[in-house]
């Protein structure tokens, strides 16, 4: 590290010893907890589900990595420390379940994506498996850390692992430990945080003068708003410890994601590629301040001191970042387990507080021609989610007709409430909206609301 440019921040004494386990060893753990914990003396094991790709990089690294902030005034390096071991799940799962065992382990985070949490032969039976041994030993008790871009995270994870206990131990005795000795608090997450590219390794290189194939660039905004319910010790992180995290996480959910997906599939229908391009179309800007204005405000009660037009500003300026090329692709990726809390959610408290729904139809139109595969030029999009054969199905049925396929996308009972999908004004407006689309593509659709 003594060859790194002297502008370079490179962490102090490195920990010994790691008493995190995270599990997801993707782009955003890396740029978020990997660095809040590098300000602190603990230490993290990253734990990788399937591919090894990143947690071979790291092993051959050291641990270390960089993380390149990339403000519109230009890009700033850190190597972060806070990375001591590693492990791969698909091809150590025992080691992965002593690790949530292990009695120096007191706090397991978890960056999975949404659709991890479905999964019961995945993470929550790894967790489960974890527990039950943790139990049976009497170890110490242990926090259980969601950062997943979901509601209720703490709770969605706990509702995910509670029903595998039982089987895990066969006389309920795990269930009640578990019970008594750890904790699932939510937490509030946010920094934008692109996939890596060759663009990514590259600046890496030129930067520090050493290759760093598990580097990452982020926007210098970054906060962290955690439920204080911890089990057992945890790292002094710089965040915002609080009681109520629910309202945090509407916010952040319903504004910065749901213009984030909004952007992600009007983009995407536009043939451009990132969010950044999409919000210059003509027309966005003016579009996305209007839906936080009329719509995604109107629908929730921030936290105290928080203004949601105030932040959804914030929000918008931070898109802006021509440093960031967060791809459209990327974020319209399984959007049947992201649209739930990022837009039907605000639809049924919108629809039940009788707000006209006129605006907030179009990002539902916008993903019902999206998930089509086609944009406004013929160029193929793929389908990338959970739930595509279903969706695919659907609107096969529907035909042509955009109040047909209107219907058949809401008519997905898993994911869509049912006073969003029997809701007649937003049918309505949704179908004009895709009629629009159809007809004139998004750019022409944009410019002239
Ligand atoms: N990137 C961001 O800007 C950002 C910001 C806030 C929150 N998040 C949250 O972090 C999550 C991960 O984002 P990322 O940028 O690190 O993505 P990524 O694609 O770089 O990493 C995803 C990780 O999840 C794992 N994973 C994927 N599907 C899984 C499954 N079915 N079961 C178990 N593990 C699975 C992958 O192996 C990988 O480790 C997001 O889904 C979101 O909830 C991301
Ligand atoms: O990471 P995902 O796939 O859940 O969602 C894509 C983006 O909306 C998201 O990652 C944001 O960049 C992030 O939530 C900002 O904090």
């Amino acid at each position: 590290m003594k060859r790194l440019p002297g502008d370079v921040r490179v962490p102090g004494d490195r920990p010994q010893t790691a008493g995190v386990l995270h599990l997801g060893a993707g782009a955003f753990h890396r740029a978020h907890q990997a660095v809040y914990t590098d300000d602190t003396d603990w230490g993290i094991t990253v734990a990788a589900p399937n591919s090894r790709g990143v947690i071979d990089a790291l092993a051959e690294q050291d641990g270390l990595f960089s993380v390149a902030t990339l403000g519109p005034e230009g890009a700033s390096m850190r190597v972060i420390g806070s990375i001591v071991d590693t492990v791969h799940i698909a091809s150590e799962r025992d080691r992965a379940i002593d690790l949530v065992a292990a009695e120096t382990t007191h706090v397991v985070t978890l960056t999975v994506t949404e659709k991890a949490y479905r999964d019961a032969q995945g993470v929550p039976g790894l967790l489960a498996a974890g527990l039950a041994k943790r139990a049976a030993r009497g170890g110490p008790p242990l926090t259980v850390l969601c950062c997943d871009n979901l509601p209720d995270n703490g709770k969605t994870t706990r509702a995910a692992v509670e029903p595998l206990l039982d089987s895990a131990s066969k006389n309920g005795a795990t269930r009640a430990w578990v019970e008594a000795n750890v904790t699932f608090p939510s937490s509030m997450v946010d920094r934008i945080v692109p996939a890596s590219t060759q663009a990514t390794y590259e600046r890496a290189l030129s930067e520090l003068g050493v290759t760093d194939l598990a580097a990452v660039e982020a926007e210098p905004f970054t906060q962290w708003v955690i439920e204080d319910d911890f089990a057992g010790p945890r790292p002094a992180w710089d965040a915002t410890y609080t009681h109520d995290v629910a309202g945090w996480e509407r916010l952040k959910l319903r504004t910065l994601n749901g213009v984030h997906s909004t952007l992600a599939y009007l983009g995407a229908l536009a043939d451009v590629e990132t969010i950044t391009e999409s919000l210059a179309l003509p027309g966005a800007e003016a579009f996305a301040r209007w839906l936080i204005a009329e719509q995604i405000a109107p629908s929730l009660t921030p936290p105290d001191g928080q203004d949601t037009i105030a932040y959804g500003e914030n929000v918008l300026e931070r898109f802006a970042n021509p440093g960031i090329r967060h791809r459209c692709l990327q974020i319209a990726m399984d959007g049947s387990q992201k649209l739930p809390q990022r837009l039907f959610a605000t639809i049924a408290d919108l629809a039940e507080a009788h707000v006209d729904l006129d605006l907030i139809a179009l990002p539902l139109a916008a993903w019902t021609r999206f998930c089509a595969g086609k944009s406004d030029n013929g160029t193929e999009l793929p389908l990338d989610d959970p739930l595509k054969d279903a969706i695919r199905q659907s609107l096969a049925a529907a035909g042509a007709n955009p109040a047909a396929r209107i219907d058949a996308i809401l008519g997905l009972h898993q994911i869509v409430p049912e006073t969003v999908a029997d809701n007649h004004q937003l049918r309505r407006a949704a179908a004009k909206w895709l009629r629009e689309l159809d007809r004139h593509g998004v750019a022409t659709t944009l410019e002239h609301l």
